[in-house]
């Protein structure tokens, strides 16, 4: 099953420091993602993406409105919101099977299920024969294959991605985009990606919000309706690359005006 994320009224104050103000990252942002959407965050840098996805993840608490997810309140983490960070969290002293088998464990699957889902994992991300490495052994791109393969292998009805593939090259980055958009055509679920690239949200995004420097407001909020595949060399594409970034300058240009609480 795949889940609606609704987000109501949703803010978030940082208590500040040596005596210096509040910070409010964001205010007042309200957002409905249907089940099963691709949705990205995209928006300029400190606007709060971070800071709404580690909500949503229950990763941080927020300081006034909330967030459901198929109607249950957020209190906490919880399996069924899987997230990824740009930085690959895996364990140093595991190897990648070890990693991906770990995270089955919160599932209560018997061991031969355990083996099962770790094999399907690894092979759709193509790291089955690397499957005995350790995480320092990897490339940067095998090593994000392998903390994605570890989060679907849980099988989350919500996939959170925080600027997953940033710290890639060009190259590895578009292998992991359509990497990744095979695995959610092939069993859907509802994902929420955060990323500074206007390709990257064209190529994968059904929809995409872009955020302001106020606070997080919610500057636009477009859909992107070409087929997939993409051609990321069409005229379409890169029409829709257009309309993406003057909706991102104008965020960037937005006043940040007083963000102190
Ligand atoms: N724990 C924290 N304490 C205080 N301020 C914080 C904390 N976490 C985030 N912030 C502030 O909240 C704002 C939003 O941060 P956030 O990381 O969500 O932005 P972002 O849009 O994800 O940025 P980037 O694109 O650079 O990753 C920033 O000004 C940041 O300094």
């Amino acid at each position: 099953m795949t889940a609606q994320i609704s987000i109501q009224g949703l803010t978030k104050t940082f208590p500040g420091r040596n005596e210096s103000a509040d910070f409010t990252a964001l205010s007042d942002i309200s957002l409905e993602i249907p089940a099963n959407e691709f949705v990205c965050l995209l928006g300029p840098s400190g606007c709060g993406k971070s800071t709404l996805l580690g909500l949503v993840a229950g990763h941080e608490k927020s300081s006034a409105g909330g967030i459901t997810v198929a109607g249950t309140p957020v209190t906490g983490p919880a399996a069924e919101r899987g997230m990824v960070f740009q930085q690959y969290a895996l364990f140093p002293w595991y190897t990648v099977e070890q990693n991906v088998r770990l995270g089955l464990r919160i599932k209560r699957l018997s061991s031969s299920e355990q083996a099962e889902q770790t094999e399907r994992m690894l092979r759709a991300v193509s790291l089955w024969d690397h499957r005995d490495k350790f995480p320092r052994e990897l490339s940067g791109g095998m090593k994000q294959r392998a903390a994605i393969a570890r989060t679907l292998a849980i099988d989350p009805d919500v996939l959170l991605m925080d600027e997953p593939f940033g710290a890639l090259d060009e190259q590895t980055r578009n292998r992991l985009q359509d990497e990744l958009l095979a695995i959610w055509q092939g069993s859907r679920r509802t994902v929420v990606f955060v990323t500074h690239s206007v390709q990257e949200a064209v190529t994968l995004a059904d929809r995409v919000v872009v955020m302001g420097r106020d606070k997080g407001r919610i500057v636009a909020d477009l859909r992107i309706s070409l087929k997939r595949p993409r051609d990321r060399m069409s005229v379409e594409f890169v029409e829709a690359e257009r309309e993406v970034s003057a909706c991102l300058a104008r965020a960037e240009a937005s006043d940040p005006a007083d963000r102190a609480a």
